[in-house]
């Protein structure tokens, strides 16, 4: 019997052996460009080359801060570097505890042998000639054999083959399972079964399934805007001028990698003299060793000289590690240079980016590059695209997300060789509005900036490798099958080693091909160069009014029918509402209650049912306006704070967080009764005025004292290092908003120690909320991501019990859940914090050793914090001792070792 026509065979040669074909090359269109280009050359051979490649480079660069779950006892020795691992020929294993063999419901029988094959597929036909469907994947285990399609699905099964027969198997031999005809056509190692390989063989494969038009024509030039045909005579007197724009043998000089001999093959077809691309000595004389890195790093991605053809890049590394000067510094580089002849490989770059930053963008422009080397354009009310379309003297269009939407329609007439998306995990999902219109903009650079992980959750972490490179891990449903579900199933405690094995075998080829263009880093990198950061965690005790309240309101109706057991139309997110916001302050329950008593549905309303009597606990001529700072426990120990700091460093800023408005509006309030100066930033904020807000606050002429900021509305991105000392008056149910808040004043420029406060009340839902934060269980959610807010958030009835409780009694509820030894009665200061592994909740497993400080902490490394009661004297830090009267507990941790020298001028 010949094969005939299985799709992914159509082109090149019908493979005999399976060779291993990073999905990216096993394209066919990849495999057609180049056997057009040398017919003697084959796709291995590039391959091969590729695997080189990323051998040569600095290995640091291919880090991927993807890391182990804390309960793993497992770690694999990734080191830094990630070679993809060898082609293993080995084809025929006798299972044991380490095959990884089966998939869910196949039993290994005991000394049987496993072996796998590539085989063509057909319905079963008598017909002489067969017309063979599609490429599989046979696996043999004992007497039985499954078929897999290259997505990963069974589409046939057979049991009670005889042993004998099934040993005979080899190249050629056909048979028939589940009604499906097949021919062996070559064996393949148990290893390029786990990692998945296998499946990656061609068909049904990448970039053919994928639906974005960058995806069918995958392989492209990635410098094809600069090589326009020239004449003879041009390109004559382009020669004489090919030298390097800078000396790259000046000392510090950063000079980008040459083009390896494959690239300028493919690339360099006029074959222009190959230049050092130097980096502005302007901007290297700046830049961290990390920052250098990751230009490298940008720099490799966009040339296409990390996969071939491939020009996607993202860079997560993690907040405040100057993304924007590393983008801003590989931008102006290609602008005006480039590897052959010197050529600038970039015209017009288009940045899109969230409103509140894109003036940020400008300022960072201005900041390292002045105002004359570059003409920036940003887009606003006044300043429309059509001006930038119209004047030649602008390179570079900075727009926001929203701004792009409107308008898309003449974005898409302008030809942008490079695109730069900031914050970009919001393009995590592909299908939303945003997304699909800068998937339909023809540019091919394209990188993602993100400070958020985005590896959590691996169809998001999909999107934005497709968004990059397109189709370059395959489609969707194919990367599910292959990757996802073993992977989770493997991360399951009711996994079998075997699914065990197979899931790690899987993240670690994707953590190890993706990390080709996708780049994270930690804030340890920077650390060296930021001074210390004091962590508290403050628990204030509640005021009376405060507590009575908060025993109606779990007393109420509303909050027993929660417990009832039906969470089906349950009000328990009305319930958490009330309880938070009695939290901040009872005049903002107050205010609520006279706002629903005043509404015409009150009556049938769930909230009345919670809100029932409560207005009596408040005295008879209560007057939220009038408010007191005693009736809340935060408020008072927040004004104490503040007065602390203000008579103690009265040149230092405080930056003050909520993530409500009318909570902002009560401190708003009390800057106005003690006379701070202040400024605000919420999401009525016209964008167009956020920046001059921020710039004013981090000027040293500043006059204000508080930044008052609402997170959720701006926070992301935003440099505040005018504030040294942050304050979170209220706790979000997602880490990742409070984390992204205290990101904003330690950070590069910050000229002081930093103080960060995260006031919580003692034993209410806010310690629940934190304890769930640090938690195993918080962290196995998806709440690590912005996007996320309580509304996603299944509670289950036990859960709700527990949120549903006034701890009165305690001093600490959160220091009681740790088993610590000290009781906190003493002055408890556990190892360093850095000794302690951090838990991470990335669905890639443990394939990295690095830790991730953007992820909240685990309950394993608060106890490591010294903690101590409120009750106790002689507190060494003067800004606690101010406020202890009102503090039941705390914790504080010191980052930064190397700089931990200064805290004597810190706590003096
Ligand atoms: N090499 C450097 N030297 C001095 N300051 C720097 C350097 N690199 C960056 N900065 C400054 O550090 C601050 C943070 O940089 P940037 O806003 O680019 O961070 P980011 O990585 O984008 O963080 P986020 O994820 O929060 O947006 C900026 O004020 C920037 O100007
Ligand atoms: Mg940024």
């Amino acid at each position: 019997m010949r094969r005939s026509a299985a799709p992914s065979q159509l082109q090149g040669k019908p493979f005999k052996k399976p060779k291993f074909i990073p999905p990216a090359r096993s394209n066919p269109s990849l495999n057609a460009e180049i056997t057009k280009l040398d017919p003697d050359m084959q796709l291995s051979e590039v391959a091969a080359d590729n695997t080189l490649l990323q051998s040569q480079a600095d290995p640091t660069i291919y880090s991927l801060n993807l890391l182990p779950a804390e309960d793993s006892g497992r770690e694999m020795n990734h080191g830094e570097t990630c070679a993809v691992p060898a082609f293993n020929l080995h084809h025929t294993v006798h299972s044991s505890p380490e095959d990884l063999t089966v998939s869910k419901g196949q039993e290994v029988e005991p000394g049987s042998v496993v072996k796998y094959f590539t085989v063509v597929w057909c319905k079963a036909s008598k017909k002489k000639h067969k017309k063979w469907e599609g490429d599989a994947v046979l696996i043999v285990n004992g007497k039985s054999l499954t078929l897999k399609d290259l997505e990963g699905k069974d589409i046939g099964r057979g049991t009670g083959y005889k042993f004998k027969e099934l040993e005979k198997i080899e190249e050629g031999h056909t048979m028939m399972i589940g009604g499906k005809e097949i021919e062996i056509m070559g064996s393949i190692s148990p290893d390029d079964f786990s990692s998945g390989r296998c499946f990656q063989l061609g068909g049904g494969g990448p970039a053919i399934s994928s639906s974005s038009q960058a995806a069918k024509k995958c392989f492209s030039n990635p410098l094809k805007s600069v090589y326009k045909p020239s004449s003879k005579e041009n390109r004559q007197n382009s020669f004489q001028n090919c030298k390097p724009r800078h000396d790259p043998c000046a000392p510090n000089s950063l000079v980008m990698p040459r083009p390896d001999k494959n690239h300028q093959w493919m690339f360099n077809k006029n074959c222009f003299p190959v230049v050092d691309v130097v980096i502005d000595p302007h901007l290297a004389y700046y830049l961290r060793p990390h920052q250098k890195e990751g230009i490298i790093f940008l720099y490799e991605c966009v040339m296409g000289m990390r996969v071939n053809g491939r020009c996607g890049a993202i860079l997560a590394d993690e907040m405040g590690l100057g993304k924007t000067l590393q983008c801003i510094s590989l931008l102006w580089t290609l602008q005006c240079q480039g590897p052959y002849g010197g050529k600038p490989i970039i015209k017009k770059t288009l940045i899109v980016t969230p409103g509140s930053l894109v003036n940020n963008w400008r300022r960072e422009f201005q900041k390292w590059l002045g105002s004359e080397r570059i003409k920036i354009f940003t887009v606003d009310q006044d300043h429309k695209v059509e001006e930038f379309i119209k004047s030649p003297l602008y390179s570079v269009l900075i727009i926001s997300y929203e701004m792009l939407l409107r308008s898309l329609d003449q974005i898409k007439n302008i030809k942008f060789d490079l695109l730069i998306c900031d914050e970009g995990h919001r393009l995590k999902n592909s299908a939303i509005k945003t997304t699909t219109a800068l998937i339909s903009l023809a540019c091919e650079k394209r990188i993602i900036l993100t400070g958020t992980p985005v590896q959590n959750d691996l169809q998001e972490f999909f999107a934005l490798i497709d968004f990059v490179n397109p189709g370059i891990l395959g489609s969707l449903s194919s990367f599910r099958k292959i990757y996802e579900e073993p992977i989770i199933v493997s991360r399951q405690p009711s996994a079998s080693k075997e699914e065990k094995e197979l899931g790690e075998r899987r993240a670690a080829e994707l953590v190890c091909f993706t990390g080709l263009f996708f780049l994270r880093r930690t804030q340890e990198v920077i650390n060296k160069y930021l001074p210390p950061k004091i962590e508290n965690v403050v628990f204030c005790r509640p005021g009376a009014l405060q507590l009575e309240l908060y025993q109606k309101l779990l007393n109420s109706q509303a909050v027993r029918f929660c417990l009832q057991g039906s969470l089906e139309n349950s009000p328990h997110l009305i319930c958490i509402g009330a309880l938070k916001k009695l939290c901040n302050h009872p005049c903002l329950l107050f205010n609520s209650i006279k706002e629903k008593e005043c509404s015409s549905t009150w009556d049938e309303n769930e909230e009345s049912s919670l809100y029932e009597g409560l207005i009596n606990v408040f005295p008879a001529d209560y007057n939220p306006l009038m408010f007191t700072e005693k009736e809340s426990g935060k408020l008072q120990v927040l004004t104490k704070l503040l007065a602390v700091i203000h008579e103690l460093r009265p040149t230092e800023r405080v930056v003050l967080v909520s993530n409500y408005t009318q909570t902002l509006n009560i401190l708003q309030e009390v800057c106005k009764r003690h006379g701070y100066a202040y400024t605000r930033l919420d999401g009525q904020t016209p964008v167009s005025q956020r920046q001059q807000i921020v710039d004013g606050f981090n000027s040293k002429y500043s006059s204000d004292f508080i930044f008052l900021l609402s997170s959720k509305a701006g926070g992301v991105g935003l440099n505040l290092i005018g504030g040294s000392h942050l304050i979170l008056y209220d706790i979000d149910w997602n880490p990742a908003t409070d984390i992204q808040a205290m990101s904003r004043v330690w950070r590069d420029g910050q000229k002081h120690p930093v103080h960060i406060y995260r006031l919580l009340t003692t034993g209410t839902i806010e310690e629940k909320i934190y304890q769930r934060q640090i938690s195993k269980q918080g962290l196995s959610g998806a709440v690590v991501d912005l996007a996320k807010t309580s509304e996603h958030i299944q509670f289950s009835v036990e859960e709700l019990k527990n949120l549903f409780t006034l701890h009165e009694s305690s001093h600490c509820v959160t220091h009681d859940l740790l088993d610590c030894d000290c009781a906190g009665e003493r002055d408890h200061t556990g190892d360093s914090l850095e000794k302690f592994p951090v838990s991470r909740n990335c669905q890639l497993g443990p394939h990295h050793k690095k830790s991730d400080s953007l992820k909240p902490l685990s309950m394993s490394q608060l106890k490591q914090w010294k903690h101590f009661s409120g009750d106790q004297l002689n507190l060494k830090d003067p800004f606690l001792d101010r406020i202890r009267e009102n503090v039941s507990f705390f914790f504080q941790n010191i980052t930064n070792q190397n700089t931990a020298a200064l805290l004597g001028k810190v706590t003096s």
